[in-house]
Order: structure tokens, then C-alpha cells, then sequence
């Protein structure tokens, strides 16, 4: 199952599979900053990745400042990180350009 707990081996494994994105000291969450040229950017990405997240009945806890996007992926259903995290950061990877 997508939500189910992984060990910390296959957390290390899918975040080295990532670019920039950073594991909590606890091992339950992975954040990411996202730079954008201006707010319509920054607010385009979290538009695009909002109709994404729903897709997947998954969802990012993020803040925006102007042109930047903070965010954290976990999986509260699992107390820690699922294969849906990563899923999810990779959409996110791509929806920003990168
Ligand atoms: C009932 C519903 O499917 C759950 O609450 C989903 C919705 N979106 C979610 N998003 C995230 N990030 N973690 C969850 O555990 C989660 N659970």
C-alpha cells in the first residue's frame, strides 16, 4: 500500500533518487524551498500542484512568502513518510521546472 510507513533504508533510497529536498531531524517529514522570479510563478506552482495533490488525495503543508514556497510532505495517516511523499515531491519537482 501507498500509505504505508517506510523503513528509514527506503527513505534514504528514494531521497537520494531527490534534488533538494531534506529529511527532519525526526525522520517523519522531508521539506523542500521553492524559488520562483515572481509571486504569479510561486502562486502558478502551488495552483498546478493544489489540482495535482487532489488528484491524489494527498496534500502539501506549505507556506508562500512573495516568491518562495516552503514545504513539507509527511503522511499523517502513517505518523512518517509513505511512497505518496515522494510521489508527490517528484510532481512537484517537475510542475517547478526542475
Ligand atoms: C481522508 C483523507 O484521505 C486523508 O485525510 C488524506 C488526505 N490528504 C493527506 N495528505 C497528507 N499529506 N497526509 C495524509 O495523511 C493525508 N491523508
Amino acid at each position: 500500500m501507498t500509505r504505508e510507513k517506510l523503513s528509514r533504508e527506503a527513505v534514504a533510497a528514494l531521497l537520494a533518487g531527490l534534488d533538494g529536498w531534506a529529511l527532519a531531524a525526526d525522520g517523519k517529514s522531508i521539506s523542500r524551498t521553492f524559488d520562483f522570479k515572481n509571486f504569479s510563478e510561486a502562486f502558478a506552482f502551488m495552483m498546478r500542484t493544489a489540482l495535482a495533490a487532489e488528484k491524489m488525495d494527498h496534500h502539501p503543508d506549505w507556506s508562500n512568502v512573495y516568491k518562495t514556497v516552503n514545504v513539507t510532505l509527511n503522511t499523517h495517516d502513517a505518523d512518517g513518510l509513505t511512497a505518496l511523499d515522494f510521489e508527490l515531491a517528484k510532481k512537484m519537482d517537475r510542475i517547478a521546472g526542475n
